[in-house]
């Protein structure tokens, strides 16, 4: 079961001048099975080759790797999606992908949206902001109920934005199967310390459903 645990998420600034691969590592050393690609800045080229470096680096660890927004790449990499309100159709993303391919899904604090998601095919939703988020400014409007409330759609809940260690735990007891974080986690000076908070990350899960 990999839809679990710490679901860390690359920046293209945290994780520059060559930290993406060393710092992805390192979060998956410290117990992460899902990993998301998400830059906005780069060329096709480029998102490309780094790309396939992580799916690479996911392998050698047994972790999927997720890409963000781009279904192109994800269908010329043979790996997950995920996808926002408007980043097109996850039906279309179901069509274009394998039947087991990862495809997760933004809904905000909507219930509706995670049905509807569900409905066309999305293999997990996400729900966020629940904290203030340095990575994605904006107003925090999920509810932590929302998370329990989420569980008649019998699909792995990912619960993001402006997570820490700190108010992680609360989230997971309220049923997230998954924690996405971006700055509490590469926000580091070494990969080293990226490493030790990943396991700290992971270590809140319960861990007879780490494997
Ligand atoms: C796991 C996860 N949840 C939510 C998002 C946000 O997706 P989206 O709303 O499309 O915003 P961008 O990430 O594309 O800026 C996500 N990427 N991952
Ligand atoms: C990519 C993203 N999506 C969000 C949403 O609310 O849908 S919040 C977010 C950024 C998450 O990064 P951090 O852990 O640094 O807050
Ligand atoms: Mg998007």
């Amino acid at each position: 079961m990999k839809l679990y645990g710490l679901y860390p998420i690359t920046d293209s600034q945290l994780l520059a001048d060559g930290r993406l691969v060393p710092y992805c590592e390192a979060a998956l050393k410290g117990g992460a099975r899902v990993l998301q690609y998400r830059d906005k800045s780069s060329s096709t080229k480029q998102r490309l080759y780094e790309a396939s470096a992580l799916l690479e680096l996911c392998h050698a660890y047994n972790a999927e790797l997720i890409i963000n927004d781009e279904l192109a790449l994800a269908e010329q990499l043979g790996c997950g999606l995920h996808l926002g309100q408007g980043d097109g159709s996850l039906t279309e993303a179901r069509l274009r992908l394998t039947e087991s391919a990862i495809i997760g899904a933004t809904c905000h604090h909507h219930l509706h949206l995670a049905e509807q998601a569900v409905a066309q095919g999305a293999s997990y939703v996400a729900f966020g902001r629940f904290f203030s988020s340095q990575t994605k400014p904006g107003e925090v409007l999920a509810d932590i109920d929302l998370l329990q409330q989420a569980q008649f759609l019998q699909r792995p809940i990912v619960a993001i934005g402006g997570i820490e260690l700190d108010s992680a735990a609360p989230l997971i007891s309220h049923g997230a199967a998954m924690i996405a974080v971006i700055h509490a986690l590469f926000a580091a000076s070494t990969a080293a310390e990226v490493e030790r908070r990943a396991r700290a990350f992971t270590d809140l899960f319960p861990p007879f459903a780490t494997n």
